[in-house]
C-alpha cells in the first residue's frame, strides 16, 4: 500500500517519552545554571509580555500597605466590597468581635481567593483578595500580606480610575461615618499591631457628671471640630484637635474620653507610652491608626522620658536608626522623648491624618514638661474636679431615679466642706436601690470622710508642731556650746 503511513501509538508514545527526558534534562540544567531570581524575573516578565500582549483585560492592584503605611484605598475597598455580594460569590468570611455579645450581629467580609463581580456603569469589575506570607527577616513585620486585584476590561481603565474608585470612596466613607460598632485598639508591641475588640461603654455627655456650661463647651468645641476640615485647610493646621484633662483620680476623665467617642463615633486608639521601645517605633506606631479616631494617652506623667527634654545625642541616634534598622536594635529601649512626641502633637508629622483627638489624661499636670502645655501645644486643658452639686443632681438622678429629696440639701452642703469625687458619690449611690437608704449612706459616706481629713490635716499640724519644737531645742544646744565655750 503506498502514501503516507501513520505512527503507530507505540511510536508515538515512545516519541513523548524522549521529548519529556529531553525537556527534564534541560530543565535540570537551567534550574542548575540560572539562579532562582533571575528565573522568576524572566517568567514574570514572559507572562507580563504574553498577557499585556494577548490579554484585552487591565488590572488594578490595591496593595494593603502604601509606602510603609496603611493603604486607605485598601481599607476603602475592604469597606466596600461586603455590600456587593452577589448571586456568583462563592464565600464570604463572617463574624464579630464583640466578646460581651454572643447573639450580635455577624458581620460579612471579603474572604481570600473569593471572586466577587460588580457592576458600574455598565462596566463589569472582578474582584479577588489575595494575600502572602510576609517574609520575617524585617524587624517590623505585618504577618501577611494582602491586597485587591481588580480587573476590567483596558478600555474601561480611565473609567475605573476617574469614577468607580472614587465611587469606592465617598460609599466606604459613608460606611464609616454611619458605623455602628466602635473599637477600641491597644498596642501589640510584640507583634507590632494595634489589637481591637469592640467598646461598647454605656458612657455619654447625658450620663457625665459635671457642670452644665463645662459639658456643654465641650460638646460644642467637638461639633465645631469635625465641621471644620474646609477652615483647617485654609488656616494651613493639621485637622486635630489636643485634650487635656487633668485632675484626682476618679473625676470621670476616662468617662470623658468615652463619651467623646460614643458622640462622635470614633474610634480610640488607646496607647501605653512606657511600652514603645523609641520615637522610631512610635512613628509606626501612630501612622498606623486611621482617621476619625481618638488617640489616647493616658497618665503622661508617668511616661518617663516623654515628659523629658531630649538631648542633641538622642536626637542624632534616631536619624541612624532609620537608614540602619541595626542600629535601631541597638538602641531600641530608648523609649519615647519628648521631642518624639510633640513631633506628632504639632510637628511635622502631626499632619499625617485627618480628623484626630489627641487626648492626654494626668492626676499631676505640675509634673508635665512645660513644652507640653505651651499655649497651641494641646488646645483645650480641662480640669476635671470634685462632685459639685449640679453633677451629684445628676448622678441621683441616672443611679435613683429621683430629681429631688429632702437629703439632697444636706449632701450639698456637707459636699460644699468636704471634697468627694463623682466616682465615690456613684460608688454610694449604688448601694441600694431605696433612695433614702442610699442618700443616707452618702450622708455617713462625708462625714467620715470629713473626720478622715482633719484627722491628717491635724497630724500634719502635730508634724510641724514637732519640728518646729526640735529645732527650738537644737538652737538653744547651740546657744549653750556657745556661752560654754566663750567661757
Ligand atoms: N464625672 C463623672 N460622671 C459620671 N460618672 C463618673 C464621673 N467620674 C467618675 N465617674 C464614675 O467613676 C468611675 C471611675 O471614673 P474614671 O475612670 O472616669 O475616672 P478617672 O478620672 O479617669 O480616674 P483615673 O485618673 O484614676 O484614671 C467611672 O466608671 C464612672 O462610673
Amino acid at each position: 500500500m503506498g502514501g503516507l503511513q501513520l505512527p503507530t501509538m507505540s511510536t508515538l508514545l515512545s516519541l513523548y517519552a524522549s521529548l519529556s527526558a529531553v525537556a527534564m534534562i534541560v530543565r535540570t540544567i537551567l534550574n542548575d545554571m540560572i539562579p532562582e531570581s533571575i528565573r522568576e524575573f524572566i517568567s514574570w516578565k514572559a507572562s507580563d509580555f504574553f498577557s499585556s500582549y494577548f490579554s484585552r483585560d487591565f488590572t488594578f492592584l490595591i496593595e494593603d500597605h502604601w509606602e510603609a503605611v496603611d493603604n486607605e484605598t485598601f481599607r476603602a475597598v475592604q469597606a466596600y466590597l461586603p455590600t456587593k455580594v452577589g448571586p456568583d460569590t462563592g464565600c464570604l468570611l463572617l463574624g464579630h468581635n464583640d466578646n460581651n455579645n454572643l447573639l450580635a450581629a455577624a458581620q460579612t467580609g471579603v474572604s481570600v481567593y473569593t471572586r466577587i463581580v460588580d457592576h458600574f456603569q455598565g462596566m463589569k469589575l472582578e474582584w479577588t483578595l489575595n494575600e502572602k506570607e510576609e517574609s520575617k527577616n524585617s524587624h517590623y513585620y505585618t504577618p501577611k500580606k494582602q491586597w485587591f486585584q481588580l480587573r476590567c476590561k483596558r478600555s474601561d481603565r480611565d473609567r475605573v480610575f476617574d469614577g468607580y474608585i472614587p465611587h469606592i470612596c465617598r460609599t466606604a466613607e459613608e460606611i464609616f461615618k454611619d458605623r455602628e460598632i466602635l473599637s477600641i485598639y491597644t498596642y501589640n508591641r510584640e507583634e507590632f499591631y494595634w489589637e481591637s475588640t469592640v467598646f461598647k461603654h454605656p458612657a455619654t455627655f447625658e450620663t457625665l457628671a459635671m457642670e452644665p456650661e463645662q459639658k456643654q463647651g465641650i460638646i460644642d468645641d467637638l461639633d465645631l471640630f469635625v465641621r471644620r476640615k474646609e477652615y483647617f485647610r485654609t488656616v494651613g493646621r493639621a485637622w486635630k484637635r489636643g485634650y487635656l484633662l487633668w485632675g484626682p483620680p476618679g473625676t470621670g476623665k476616662s468617662t470623658l474620653v468615652a463619651a467623646i467617642a460614643n458622640h462622635l463615633r470614633f474610634h480610640i486608639y488607646d496607647l501605653q507610652l512606657q511600652g514603645i521601645r523609641s520615637d522610631f517605633e512610635l512613628r509606626r506606631v501612630l501612622t498606623a491608626t486611621t482617621n476619625r479616631s481618638i488617640l489616647l494617652i493616658e497618665d503622661v506623667d508617668c511616661s518617663s522620658n516623654s515628659t523629658k527634654p531630649r538631648s542633641v545625642d538622642e536626637t542624632l541616634n534616631d536619624d541612624e536608626d532609620e537608614n540602619h534598622p541595626d542600629e535601631k536594635k541597638r538602641s531600641s529601649d530608648k523609649g519615647v522623648t519628648l521631642s518624639g512626641l510633640l513631633n506628632f502633637i504639632d510637628g511635622l508629622w502631626s499632619s499625617c491624618g485627618d480628623e484626630r483627638i489627641i487626648i492626654f489624661t494626668t492626676n499631676h499636670k505640675e509634673k508635665l514638661d512645660p513644652a507640653l502645655l505651651r499655649p497651641g501645644r494641646m488646645d483645650v486643658h480641662l480640669y476635671m474636679g470634685h462632685c459639685t452639686a449640679a453633677g451629684f443632681k445628676l448622678l441621683a438622678g441616672k443611679y435613683l431615679g429621683i430629681q429631688d429629696h429632702v437629703i439632697f440639701k444636706r449632701i450639698e452642703d456637707l459636699m460644699l466642706k468636704i471634697p468627694a469625687t463623682p466616682a465615690e458619690v456613684a460608688q454610694q449611690l449604688m448601694v441600694s436601690g431605696k433612695p433614702e437608704v442610699a442618700l443616707n449612706g452618702l450622708v455617713q459616706f462625708l462625714k467620715e470622710k470629713g473626720i478622715e481629713i482633719e484627722k491628717s490635716e491635724g497630724k500634719e499640724e502635730l508634724s510641724s508642731k514637732k519640728l518646729w519644737s526640735l529645732m527650738r531645742k537644737w538652737k538653744n544646744k547651740k546657744k549653750r556650746m556657745r556661752l560654754v565655750a566663750e567661757e
